[in-house]
């Protein structure tokens, strides 16, 4: 696959794949996730999630549990990941690991950074529903003092790039935006636009969608472009990313 295709101009490390998984993989997909046993969910404050390929104890090691069939046999989107190159400069050469998060309208994610564990190639899929996703950058000079006392960095209000992510949808973030900036998911019902590819923001402030001119699905395309307001409903992301050192060494 030619992933310099889905190369989004104006990043120097975003790529967005609409489509990479059928309807009908999605739907099995979904099954899947929903017949996964209760006890494979941790539940958080305003989400849910479950780990696949192992946990991450302790140094940054992976302690390796083996992936279900669905992630690299049918439909293998771990394989159709490695083919596209994303993860070539990787040290397994592919993803080993997946985080599934669920968010139902209304829920998302603060601005994070991912962390030292994994090699800077992030892949996020995303089913079920539309999400609009914001990458952050750090303030300059200044810091804060978090509930726990520990001093952190704060961060622009304002996100730096948005983009929307189609359910069926990849996104693939590398270099600096992996590792010198935060990303997150506002946790709103809907998400409105006011026109010509401008996300309305919680604050009252407005943000360019990036990837506007990428997006296969025309309702979506037509009201980001027109303008109007696009009900969440339940999203399932599988964020896939290789970590780098493994207990055992593989
Ligand atoms: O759900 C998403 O798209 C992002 C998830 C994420 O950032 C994470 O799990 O670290
Ligand atoms: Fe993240």
């Amino acid at each position: 696959m030619d992933l310099a295709k889905h190369h989004l101009q104006g990043t120097s490390a975003i790529y967005y794949i609409p489509n990479f998984i059928s309807e009908d993989e999605e739907q099995y997909l979904l099954r899947k996730i929903e017949d996964s046993p209760k006890q494979k969910w941790k539940m958080l404050n305003n989400r849910r999630l479950q780990l696949w390929g192992g946990e991450i104890l302790q140094k940054n090691v992976l302690f390796r549990n083996d992936l279900p069939p669905f992630l690299n046999h049918y439909p293998d989107v771990l394989g159709r990941l490695k083919f596209t190159g994303a993860f070539d400069q990787s040290p397994h050469k592919g993803p080993n690991h997946v985080i599934l998060n669920e968010y139902h309208p209304g829920q998302g994610i603060m601005p994070h950074e991912d962390g030292p564990s994994y090699h800077p190639v992030v892949a996020t899929i995303s089913l079920g529903s539309h999400t609009a996703f914001h990458y952050y950058r750090y303030k300059d000079n200044e810091s804060v003092n978090g509930d726990s006392g520990a001093t952190g960095r704060s961060v622009e209000h304002t996100p730096l790039l948005s983009l929307i992510l189609e359910p069926r949808s990849v996104v693939v973030t590398t270099g600096e935006l992996y590792t010198m900036h935060l990303h997150g998911i506002d946790e709103v019902d809907a998400d409105t636009f006011a026109g010509d590819g401008f996300l309305l923001l919680p604050s009252g402030s407005q943000s360019l969608i990036m990837n506007h001119h990428m997006i296969q699905d025309k309702s979506i395309a037509q009201i980001i472009e027109s303008g109007g307001t696009i009900e969440r409903t339940t999203r399932h992301s599988l964020t896939c990313r290789d970590v780098e050192k493994v207990a055992g060494g593989r």
